[in-house]
């Protein structure tokens, strides 16, 4: 069994009141599943409906269509099942600001079953000395890592993190990447969205891209970029014409700047380093890369910006 198991979820919002309309799908039938032990990166541009999914993994909301299980349970019918076995870190975590670190931690675990030791959580995401400040007083990246320690306290098997490491400083990330990766190391089950992108790349051991409701890409993070053409970059000396360039090389230049992009990066850098040899060329600038997970996403979202706007021809008639 999968410790998280989504079939066909939908998520509808109501239309306000009096606004008329049939509200707003922002969840439009999405199918995925996390292994037991797994990190899973769930992305996608603002309003791609990464938090709505995840609510619903939660518990906090009922699907309007499709099904999820958690641990085997329906996180919203069965939720006494799952809530003790799951750790939630919300994007906003909103606990009473005067009350200090210790003593949220402290009324944290009062209430959970089998909690840790409120200054071992603390301890494990670096706010082991700040247990007497006030939570108002905390920085952003702090309070994060109060809702991290909170999230961890009663020793979840499922761990759900909506964007944990937003506001955090590179130290409190890196921090925060490798408690993730020792709660998986344990057997822990993590299902995060974010938006660093490489984050998701070096941690997630598979991802899914959501675009409009949608998921439009998904894998582990090197057969998502795998789908992405490589690139080559270079400059024509001045007077050397495109039209010299190896025709089984697909190029597109700007003056002189050329860009290739292929599936085949060995093959065709090898053709046009040959070619610059017989031609006695100097490619100036050359480099050669692999799409990044950054690259794949910007792509991807390009192309669904496209087609909304096709979309929206289509209805509108304009450009028929
Ligand atoms: N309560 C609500 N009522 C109506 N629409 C909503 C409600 N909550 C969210 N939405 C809409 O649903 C869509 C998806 O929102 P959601 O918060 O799931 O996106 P997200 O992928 O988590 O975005 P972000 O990266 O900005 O957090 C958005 O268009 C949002 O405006």
């Amino acid at each position: 069994m999968d410790a998280i198991e989504v079939e066909g979820l939908k998520r509808r919002y109501a239309a306000e009141s009096g606004a008329g309309g049939e509200g707003f799908e922002a969840v439009r039938g999405i199918s995925f599943s996390v292994r037991e032990g797994e990190i899973f990166a769930l992305l996608g541009t603002n309003g791609a409906g990464k938090t709505s999914t995840v609510e619903v993994l939660e518990g906090l909301a009922r699907p309007s269509g499709g099904t999820v299980r958690v641990l085997g349970f329906d996180p919203y019918g069965e939720r006494a099942f799952v809530r003790a076995r799951t750790g939630v870190m919300l994007q906003e975590g909103g606990f009473p600001s005067e009350l200090t670190v210790g003593e949220t931690a402290t009324m944290w675990a009062g209430v959970t079953s089998e909690a840790r030791p409120p200054g071992e959580a603390l301890e494990l995401v670096g706010l082991g000395g700040r247990g007497g400040v006030r939570v108002k007083q905390l920085s952003g990246g702090e309070k994060r890592r109060l809702d991290l320690a909170l999230a961890l306290i009663g020793r979840p098997e499922v761990l759900f993190l909506d964007e944990p490491t937003t506001g955090m400083d590179p130290e409190g990330r890196r921090d925060t990447a490798e408690l993730v990766r020792a709660l998986r190391a344990e057997g822990t089950t993590v299902l995060l969205t974010t938006h660093y992108l490489e984050e998701a790349e070096q941690l997630a051991d598979r991802l899914a891209i959501m675009q409009a409701g949608r998921i439009v890409a998904s894998g582990t993070p090197e057969q998502v970029v795998a789908e992405r053409p490589s690139r080559i970059t270079f400059r024509l000396p001045a007077g050397v014409r495109a039209e010299r360039l190896p025709l089984s090389v697909p190029a597109a230049v700007d003056g002189r700047a050329v860009t290739v992009r292929t599936y085949e990066l060995q093959q065709a850098l090898t053709e046009l380093l040959l070619w610059a040899r017989e031609s006695g060329i100097t490619l100036e600038g050359l480099q050669a890369k692999s799409a990044s997970l950054e690259e794949a996403f910007l792509e991807i979202a390009q192309a669904g910006n496209r087609l909304g706007r096709d979309d929206q021809q289509l209805m509108t008639g304009v450009g028929a």
